[in-house]
C-alpha cells in the first residue's frame, strides 16, 4: 500500500493510503523481502560510533560494553542536536523536514508522533519506518518516545520515556543493554533514579516556555541541570523546552551536553538552515 502527503489546511501534512493502486511493490514480494531485510540489517546504525564500518563487537553489541567509558562518549557525542518530531509539529512533509534537519547538522532523532491529530495504527507506523529509513541512510541514531512495543517491532536504536511513561527499568530490561534508554528528568532525585534504571542519558527541561507540550512540568530556566552537574553526575543529558538558535547557550554553558529541539526546527521555514544555525551556536560553547 503507497502513502501520500498533502496538506490539510490546519499547519501540517499527513498521509493518505492508495487503496486501489497496485499493491504488490517489490517490498511486498518474498523474494525480495529478504534482499530489502539484509540492506536494512546492514544500514543499522554503527552505535559503536567513530566510524560506519557497522561491525559489531564480540558480544553482537553495536553499542560499546555497558558501563564503560567508550559507551558514555559515544552517547555524549550523539547529543549536541537533537531532534524530536512528529507529523504534529511539522509545516512541510515530515520525510522532508527530517532530511533537511539531517543536512543541517542534526546528530540523534526521536520519533514523538503525539497530539491532537497525532497518526495512529498503519499511519503512525508507516511513518515511523519511513523517518527510521532516513535516519539509517545517515547514520543518524533512531529514538522512539513512549512506545516500547514500536522500538522492538522497529528494532530502533533506543526509547525515551519520561516520569509518567513505563518505568525505564522495565524499557531497559526490554531492550537489553545494547539499546539507548533516554529518561525525562525535573529533579536532582529524578535523575539519580534514572541513572539507577539504567538510562543512558537525560533529557532536563522545560528550560524555556514550551508551545510543543500541552501537560509540560512547570519552566525551570538551567537550574535543574546546574544541580545535576553540581552534584558530580556525569552522564550525557540534554535541555529540552523553547530552546533555539539564540538561547541556547546558557543550557550548555550551564552544563548540558547539547539540545533537544522540536520547533526550532520543524517550525522554521528553513529547517536545515534553523538547524544549521542551532549546530553553531551549541559548537561555539561545547
Ligand atoms: C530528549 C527528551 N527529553 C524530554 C522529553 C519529554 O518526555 P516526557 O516527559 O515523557 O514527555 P513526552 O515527550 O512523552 O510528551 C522528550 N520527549 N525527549
Ligand atoms: C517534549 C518536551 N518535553 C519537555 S518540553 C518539550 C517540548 C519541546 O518542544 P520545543 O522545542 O518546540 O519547545
Ligand atoms: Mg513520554
Amino acid at each position: 500500500m503507497n502513502s501520500s502527503l498533502f496538506f490539510d489546511g490546519a499547519n501540517r501534512y499527513r498521509s493518505f493510503t492508495h487503496d486501489n493502486e497496485q499493491r504488490a511493490t517489490d517490498g511486498d514480494r518474498p523474494d525480495v523481502q529478504s534482499d530489502i531485510q539484509s540492506e536494512t540489517q546492514s544500514q543499522r546504525i554503527d552505535l559503536a560510533g567513530g566510524d560506519s564500518t557497522h561491525e559489531r563487537n564480540a558480544t553482537g553489541s553495536l553499542l560499546p560494553a555497558n558501563g564503560t567509558a567508550a559507551r558514555i562518549d559515544w552517547i555524549r557525542s550523539r547529543m549536541p542536536l537533537y531532534l524530536v518530531m512528529g507529523s504534529v509539529n511539522c509545516r512541510q512533509a515530515p520525510d522532508q523536514v527530517l532530511e533537511q534537519a539531517i543536512a543541517g547538522g542534526i546528530t540523534l532523532f526521536q520519533y514523538r508522533e503525539k497530539g491532537k491529530q497525532a497518526l495512529c495504527g498503519q499511519e503512525y507506523v508507516e511513518l515511523a519506518r519511513r523517518l527510521q529509513d532516513i535516519c539509517h541512510k545517515h547514520q543518524i541514531p533512531f529514538i522512539v518516545n513512549d512506545d516500547l512495543e514500536l522500538a522492538l517491532e522497529l528494532d530502533a536504536d533506543g526509547v525515551h520515556v519520561g516520569q509518567n511513561d513505563e518505568p525505564a527499568e522495565w524499557i531497559r530490561q526490554r531492550l537489553g543493554p545494547n539499546k539507548i534508554v533516554g529518561v525525562s528528568a525535573h529533579s536532582l532525585k529524578e535523575a539519580s533514579r534514572a541513572i539507577a534504571a539504567g538510562a543512558d542519558y537525560l533529557g532536563i527541561g522545560p528550560i524555556y516556555p514550551t508551545s510543543s507540550k500541552d501537560d509540560a512540568e512547570p519552566v525551570r530556566g538551567t537550574e535543574v541541570i546546574q544541580q545535576v552537574r553540581r552534584s558530580g553526575l556525569t552522564i550525557p543529558l540534554v535541555g529540552i523546552g523553547g530552546i533555539h538558535e539564540h538561547n541556547a547557550a546558557p543550557v550548555i554553558h550551564d552544563g548540558a551536553d547539547g539540545v533537544a529541539v522540536i520547533s526550532a526546527i520543524t517550525a522554521a521555514a528553513a529547517p536545515a538552515e534553523a538547524a544549521k544555525h542551532l549546530k553553531k551556536a551549541i559548537a561555539q560553547r561545547l
